[in-house]
């Protein structure tokens, strides 16, 4: 039986989309380490990698970064760990490493601190020095170094691109392409509902991905899990789709969240939509909380529990002083 949405696709999607994913689509391998160093010229790079609780990984991804790019090759110029409230040894383990380490609620205390993704990658901002930054997850399985020179590609060669998204092959139930179940269930169907022009985007959700400093503090941060979507939606808006490219890096695994734990995920991201949807709070106060109710097994049956769910943005931070 044919499912709801089996349509041609070309009914569907809006020309224009293919266009973009045919110029737009690159490989790891287009450049070499070479090609790279030669044009990144007098640019600076830095890496940022975001990080709650992931001292089993994060001493991996700094030091086979700092080895195979920061030493071996001129490419990256600093390897910066935020580390997100953590409560296990991530600050040490990541500083014993390699790495520059700053503690989120320390970085720019003045201006407060919230738990989050967003706010670890926001307040990076006030602490890195690279013209370009290159956002990795902590929590990476399975992954090479090649994922940051890929991601820099675009942006060291295509002056007009200025957001580059990583996507990968990943193992899932569905096969080797299936997103991750909030990409699915949430992002995909929020792009075809209100925002076709991204629906190009393999992996729109990926952590991996890299910017130009002089975009991502122009734009508004959801503190949370909706910074990827977010950077998408307000690049295109500011800047076109083309400023957009994004990159096939492979292979990538990595640690999986409960379900439960998914669905404040997928909140965030709706919670930021619809901001940006509605007009209001894009660039909004923080401090904006939604209560979402799920259930467990209670000792008298199905028990309510619900969790804060904390949706605040931060403002651009060339907005603040
Ligand atoms: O409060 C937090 C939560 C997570 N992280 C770090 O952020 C990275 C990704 O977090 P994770 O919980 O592993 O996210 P996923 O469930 O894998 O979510 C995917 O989808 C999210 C929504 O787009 C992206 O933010 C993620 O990077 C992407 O991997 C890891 O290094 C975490 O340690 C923080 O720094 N602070
Ligand atoms: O990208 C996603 O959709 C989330 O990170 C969840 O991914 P997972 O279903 O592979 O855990």
């Amino acid at each position: 039986m044919a499912g709801p949405t089996e349509h041609p696709v070309e009914d569907v999607v809006a020309g224009g989309v293919e266009g973009w994913f045919a110029r737009s689509t690159h490989h790891w391998d287009d450049w070499t380490l070479a090609d790279l160093v030669a044009a990144k010229g007098s640019q600076r790079v830095s890496l940022v990698v975001p990080a709650r609780n992931e001292a089993g990984t994060v001493g991996d991804v700094v030091s086979r970064v700092r080895a195979a790019l920061v030493e071996t090759v001129a490419l990256v110029d600093e390897v910066v760990v935020i580390d997100s409230d953590s409560t296990d040894a991530t600050y040490a383990v990541a500083s014993d490493a390699g790495a520059v380490v700053h503690r989120s609620a320390e970085v720019r205390p003045d201006l407060g601190s919230h738990p989050g993704k967003g706010e670890a990658m926001w307040k990076s901002l006030f602490v890195t020095t690279g013209d370009v930054l290159v956002f990795m997850d902590a929590d990476l399985l399975d992954w090479d170094t090649h994922f940051v020179p890929g991601l820099l590609g675009p942006l060291l060669t295509r002056p007009e691109v200025a957001l580059v998204k990583g996507f990968y092959e990943r193992p899932g139930a569905e096969g080797p392409y299936d997103g991750g179940r909030v990409t699915e269930l949430v992002a995909r169907p929020l792009i075809a509902l209100e925002h076709p022009e991204l629906a190009g985007l393999v992996q729109p959700l990926a952590g991996e991905w890299a910017v130009r400093r002089s975009l991502f503090e122009a734009l508004p941060v959801p503190t949370g899990y909706a910074v990827e979507l977010a950077a998408l939606v307000d690049t295109a808006g500011l800047l076109g789709l083309d400023a957009i490219a994004q990159v096939d890096l492979g292979r990538r695994d990595h640690a999986h969240q409960a379900l439960l734990d998914l669905g404040a995920m997928a909140t965030q991201i709706l919670a930021a939509m619809a901001s940006r949807r509605d007009g209001a709070g894009a660039s909004g106060a923080p401090g904006g909380s939604v209560a979402l109710r799920q259930y467990r097994p209670g000792p008298a049956g199905i028990a309510p529990a619900d969790r804060v769910v904390l949706v605040a943005e931060r403002p651009p931070a060339r907005s603040v002083a």
